[in-house]
């Protein structure tokens, strides 16, 4: 389990900055009896910023969520917007006082009324000629408004949950908390509606909180990613800085599949059979993993016609469109084979049982201690 002081929040710091966080979880614990879900969770959301929980399914993510909302009175713990407390002691506001927008993933959407009453839905405190002015707005925000008059069981999945989204925006937020809310939707409409959402949240200016799995979903949403495993943050920053700078083989491995090459440190550096890589700062025959994505193994075709470090077989290419992913055989430092994938530009798509030289890209690799060594 990762050490809390090695988590540090980095990139668009709002604790840099004057303004106060839109939303903030101060050490929080929540516990279901016996299962601890979140544990001492402390995170920031600056106004207009879009934070992304990321995590494997059961690390927490909707339970922090849940907290945020008011839905879950944590264990210990605060929540805080802006100045106000939301929770601890005597202070809990109630869920409909927050002023927090919600989207879940069933989008919940009232079905005896039409797109428009639901929008209105959250606006009763106002003047009739505002609350259908805000309602428009809203829906127009999402792309929504000339289906109005709808009924939601006649709308898509991916146009119900704009109208979720609309609903949740339309009494101007500060904060929108969003539980997987494209996890409902087919491939190619989920890419559609991400960007409409993205657009929405954007223009609103509410600062966002969304839950996923999906790595991919989260570095196209999010202004900053948090990761969970086990009730626990593990690493925070910006997308890049996840993706390129993992603090652990769980992070390295959640960004996309990556190729484990094990090995010992000589000399500040260890060497694999696709190259050698610095280990600043671990000492002469400590065991070390080497994860390698996929798009840092580059190819070309070989002159010799064995393989060995820095050459391998191509056992089968297969081409996915953007990229074709090649399965590799390979010679470890010790001899024994090793098979790797390589993820390289479409338009090349090698010969099965030639010899390739490989290329590291040594940006899209990284060494971490620990491991048992071969
Ligand atoms: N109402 C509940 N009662 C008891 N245990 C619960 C309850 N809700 C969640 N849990 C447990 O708490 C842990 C965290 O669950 P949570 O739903 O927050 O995770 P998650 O990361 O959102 O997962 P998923 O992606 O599958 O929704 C899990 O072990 C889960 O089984």
């Amino acid at each position: 389990m990762t050490d809390m002081s090695n988590v540090m929040e980095t990139g668009n710091d709002p604790e840099e900055s004057a303004e106060k966080p839109a939303l903030e979880f101060r050490n929080i614990v929540h516990a279901y009896g016996s299962v601890v879900a979140v544990k001492d969770l402390s995170l920031s959301i600056a106004p207009s910023e879009t934070v992304c929980l990321l995590g494997p399914s059961g690390c927490g993510k909707t339970t922090a969520l849940r907290v945020a909302a008011g839905l879950e009175t944590p264990s210990t713990g605060e929540v805080w917007m802006g100045d106000r407390q939301l929770n601890g002691g005597a202070r809990d506001v109630p869920p409909e006082n927050r002023h927090i927008g919600l989207v879940f993933q069933d989008y919940a959407l009232f079905p005896h009324m039409d797109v428009f009453q639901n929008v209105m839905f959250g606006l009763e405190r106002m003047a009739e000629r505002e609350r259908r002015e805000r309602a428009l707005d809203a829906l127009s925000l999402v792309g929504m408004a000339d289906y109005a008059e709808t009924y939601p069981h006649t709308l898509s999945g991916g146009q119900q949950q704009r109208v979720a989204l609309a609903r949740a925006l339309a009494p101007k937020p500060a904060v929108v908390l969003l539980d997987e809310p494209f996890s409902g939707l087919d491939a190619r409409l989920r890419d559609s509606v991400r960007d409409k959402t993205f657009h929405a949240l954007r223009q609103s200016g509410a600062a966002a909180l969304m839950v996923t799995h999906d790595a991919e979903e989260a570095m196209y949403m999010a202004d900053r990613i948090a990761v969970m495993k086990e009730g626990r943050l593990v690493q925070v920053g910006a997308p890049r800085e996840l993706y390129q700078q993992p603090n652990t083989p769980f992070v390295a491995s959640f960004f996309g599949e990556v190729n484990r090459i094990l090995g010992v440190v000589q000399g500040g550096s260890v060497e694999t059979a696709v190259g050698v890589l610095p280990a600043p700062g671990l000492s002469n025959g400590a065991p070390v993993e080497v994860l390698v994505r996929p798009e840092a193994l580059r190819l070309t075709p070989a002159t010799v016609d064995s393989i060995g470090p820095g050459y391998a077989k191509v056992l089968s290419a297969r081409l996915l469109g953007r990229t074709s992913l090649v399965h590799l055989c390979t010679c470890k430092t010790t001899g024994e084979e090793l098979h790797l994938h390589a993820r390289v530009p479409g338009s090349y798509l090698p010969v099965e049982e030639t010899i390739q030289a490989i290329e590291l890209d040594q940006s899209q690799a990284f060494v971490f201690p620990g491991g048992a060594a071969k």
